[in-house]
């Protein structure tokens, strides 16, 4: 399972303190791991379940068998598992788990407990926890480098009894830490001060902001990579227009795709104003056990260096909880950018749909199980109805998050697990839609069919230049010629050269076909990059 190969909480590593975190630890941890699946998925071991192995005969084929039991565990798992995101689309959202799975949520925990108990150790008038030596400080940087499965399966076996998960991270670092002689001193001092939410606070804002930007943003700015490229590419072919899915003045489909570029990517550029936030203000926002304990200490400081110190922006103004507003502005930004890619992924669909796209087709894969012809736009409905799930999930917990009774209820406890599934279905509709854009192919014969066949919409040029040069009744003149009557270019040719127009007028009417008439759609087009601007990514502050 892919947590093991995890990316490690950044804050430690962008800020230097644990540069061994980046390290993967896969091959490490996985012989450990095996066992937790096996517990904690309620699956039956593999070898007898599954008989995929065939008798050890050397170290190499035992690697390699132990390959393949873990190729079959996610298979198997991914075959029972409840939801979709942990099994059918696993391998596409996997690179989630690491920030989101229970493991990443103690993981984060952890590293939060012990800075905060490194930064007591620099408080000076905090004289029961004096500067740590430098062999106590690898120690604790240590236990954030070194947190692995094992260590996350520690914290859940000390949970079972406490029935308390953020106290069980404060008995498994004490324990932790009892055989080093300096730190075993000042064991108290882990959690010292803190409410459960001082940590959790801290641990979802971080989660939340490294899965944004290791893993979501990239997929999105890709997107809008891909989209922006295609409105170049096809800067140049006439589409005809469906307003209402009607015939209506044509445009260039590179055109339309450049919207749905800039679209998204003004969302994208939206991240950078919301500040992720945190507090460290104790049990109901007031430094009350702190005051009392250490009354000279200037509390609102050090929790505000703290909080900074982590990557994240200090909220000052909070009760038990920071009140999780900033997650809802978040949140709504991407259900706005999901709600544009909903937009395009269903307009692909209609153009798939009138022919004016084909998609690419592979050997072995099949359109319709009983129509044999069929290439159905999957790629696209998977997107829409994942971005639909997405969106609920999203918008759930941006309704619920920021409303909590008086100091707080523990309902957004729960909720929050959820952080990850809103962004997991995203994130699997971003690639959905991906990979349905690489297998389009421009119709551009059947664009033209259309075009051909619709000299109909020429009518507005011709009533407005006629306006222009104050010919009566431009538009009624026009209606009656076009309005559900059969129109050729034949009857517009000839309907143009009987009006009273300067030649000059008239010849440019002429000369105009359903192909031509895209006023400033190529340019338009060609020009996305200025509107689009991915060079830095998106980001969030
Ligand atoms: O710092 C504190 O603990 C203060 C305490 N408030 C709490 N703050 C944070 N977590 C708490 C709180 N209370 C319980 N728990 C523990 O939360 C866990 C809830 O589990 P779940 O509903 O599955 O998300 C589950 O493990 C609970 O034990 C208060 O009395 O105000």
């Amino acid at each position: 399972m892919d947590v093991l190969a995890s990316p490690t909480p950044r804050a430690s590593r962008v800020r230097g303190a644990c540069p061994s975190l980046a390290a993967g630890s896969s091959s490490r941890l996985r012989p450990s791991f095996r066992p937790f699946l096996v517990k904690f998925g309620s699956l039956p071991p593999l070898r007898s379940s599954l008989k995929v192995s065939s008798p050890i005969s050397s170290a190499e084929e035992a690697e390699k068998n132990d390959a393949a039991d873990l190729a079959n565990w996610d298979l198997a798992s991914g075959t029972v598992s409840l939801s979709p995101l942990d099994g059918r689309y696993m391998q596409k959202v996997k690179d989630l788990r690491p920030f989101f799975s229970e493991y990443g949520l103690i993981r984060y925990r952890v590293l939060v407990e012990v800075k905060w108990l490194q930064k007591l150790s620099q408080i000076p008038e905090v004289v029961e926890v004096p500067q740590f030596s430098q062999d106590a400080r690898l120690f604790l940087e240590s236990i954030i480098d070194n947190f692995d499965i094992t260590d996350a399966i520690e914290v859940k076996k000390i949970e079972k009894i406490t029935n308390h998960d953020v106290k069980a991270v404060e008995y498994f670092l004490k324990q932790k830490c009892k055989s080093h002689s300096e730190i075993a001193k000042v064991l108290e001092f882990f959690h010292f001060a803190c409410t459960s939410e001082d940590i959790n606070n801290l641990a979802h804002a971080l989660s939340l902001k490294e899965a944004l930007s290791d893993v979501v943003f990239p997929v999105m700015v890709d997107l809008c990579k891909e989209i922006s490229t295609m409105a170049k590419e096809h800067a140049h072919i006439p589409m005809l227009s469906h307003t209402h899915g009607q015939p209506a003045s044509p445009t260039t489909l590179g055109k339309e795709m450049a919207n749905f570029a800039v679209r998204l990517s003004e969302r994208g550029k939206a991240f950078c104003k919301i500040r992720i936030l945190g507090k460290f203000a104790g049990a109901v926002g007031n430094y009350n056990a702190h005051k009392v304990a250490y009354p000279d200490i200037n509390w609102k400081c050090i929790a505000a260096e703290f909080v900074q110190s982590l990557g994240v922006d200090f909220n000052a103004y909070v009760t038990q909880i920071e009140p999780h507003d900033y997650i809802a502005e978040l949140f709504n930004n991407i259900i706005q950018f999901n709600n544009i890619l909903t937009d395009f992924d269903r307009d692909i669909w209609s153009y798939i749909s009138l022919g004016y796209f084909k998609q690419i087709t592979k050997a072995g894969e099949i359109g319709s199980s009983t129509m044999p012809h069929k290439v159905n736009p999957i790629d696209f409905e998977n997107s829409e109805g994942n971005l639909c799930l997405a969106n609920a999930i999203l918008s759930a917990l941006s309704m619920k998050l920021p409303i909590s009774r008086m100091q707080r209820d523990l309902t957004d406890s729960t909720v929050l697990r959820n952080l990850g599934v809103g962004l997991g279905y995203s994130l699997l509709a971003y690639k959905s839609a991906l990979q349905g854009i690489k297998k389009l192919q421009v119709n551009e014969s059947r664009l033209n069919e259309d075009l051909d066949q619709t000299w109909e919409v020429l009518a507005e040029p011709i009533q407005t230049v006629m306006r222009r040069h104050a010919v009566p009744e431009a538009y009624e003149k026009l209606k009656e010629l076009t309005r559900g009557r059969e129109v050729s270019k034949q009857s517009i040719r000839e309907f143009t050269e009987s009006l009273d127009l300067p030649e000059e007028a008239k010849a440019i009417l002429l000369n105009l076909t359903p192909n031509s008439y895209i006023g400033e759609a190529e340019e338009l087009a060609k020009s996305v990059d200025e509107a689009v601007d991915l060079v830095n990514g998106f980001k969030l502050p």
